[in-house]
């Protein structure tokens, strides 16, 4: 069988040049072309799939080119709210055939931690979310932490869990942290740090911990190399890689 030719856009980024490696370490897949800001996308034109870790404000003008073009697509990069997702699915309704897989976090760990916090999410009325990241990172707050957050919060929806409530009524801005629907998350941005989230949840007389730590930008790339193998077959739009792992 011929392998799978694969575009990464993003390239000389952190993840970007940590997948290019990676396609070239792997079997039956080769790197098709490698695309960088300000180069045109035209060079991914013999690709059957694209990676993309680029910026949220450029990656919806990469995905659409993609779907355009009959791309098969692999996206990493953060900043996909409810609109945008809507708005690739309107794309792909006139390229039925293109498989575009959008996953927050492609770490293995990090996959578990969120489907283990959406099941304890209805035993708890209290959540609350510490996401850890390097200084590098753009956008706050992360992608995964964002995701968890909306998992918690629809997770207790359906159960009918009210969230719990606290006695803060005189607060410094920001010291509670950011509001995703009703859970609180809190950002830290450190040198040192590469990628890692915490969610807390308590209740009558304990708590629990779930917590992932990325300690190398290797650990996202079993979940990339799967989503590349994957989305060939899998036609449409697929928000994150628990779909993938059948989880
Ligand atoms: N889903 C996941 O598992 C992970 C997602 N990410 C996300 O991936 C994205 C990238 O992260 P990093 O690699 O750390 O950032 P980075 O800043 O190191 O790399 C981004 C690269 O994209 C390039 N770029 C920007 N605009 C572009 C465009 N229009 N076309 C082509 N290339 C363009 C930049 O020049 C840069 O080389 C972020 O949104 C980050 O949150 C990061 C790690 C894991
Ligand atoms: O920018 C990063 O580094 C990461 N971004 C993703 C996110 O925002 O969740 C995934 C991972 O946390 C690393």
């Amino acid at each position: 069988m011929s392998p799978i030719r694969v575009g990464v856009l993003g390239a000389q980024g952190r993840m970007g040049a940590t997948v290019v490696q990676a396609v070239e370490g792997a079997a039956g897949m080769e790197i098709a072309a490698t695309v960088d800001a300000g180069e045109s996308l035209s060079a991914l034109a013999g690709a059957e799939v694209v990676v993309d870790f680029t910026h949220p404000d450029a990656v919806m003008d990469n995905l659409r080119f993609l779907v355009e073009q009959g791309i098969h697509a692999v996206v990493g990069t953060t900043g996909f709210t409810g609109e945008r997702l809507e708005t690739v699915r309107e794309w792909l309704r006139s390229k039925p055939e293109v498989g575009v897989l959008i996953a927050p976090n492609f770490a293995l760990g990090a996959v578990l931690a969120m489907r283990f916090a959406q099941q304890a999410a209805r035993f708890y009325a209290s959540a609350e979310i510490i996401e850890l990241h390097h200084n590098r990172k753009a956008d706050a707050p992360s992608g995964t932490a964002a995701h968890t957050a909306e998992l918690i919060a629809q997770a207790r929806r359906e159960a009918g869990v009210q969230p719990g409530t606290d006695a803060t009524t005189s607060e410094v801005d920001g010291a509670r942290g950011a509001l995703i629907e009703d859970v609180r998350v809190h950002s830290v941005r450190l040198p040192g740090l590469v990628a890692h989230e915490e969610i807390l949840f308590g209740g009558e007389g304990e708590t629990l911990s779930i917590r992932h730590d990325s300690l190398d930008r290797v650990s996202f790339m079993a979940g990339v190399l799967l989503g590349v193998r994957e989305v060939r077959t899998r036609p449409g739009l697929t928000v994150g890689l628990e779909n993938v792992l059948d989880l």
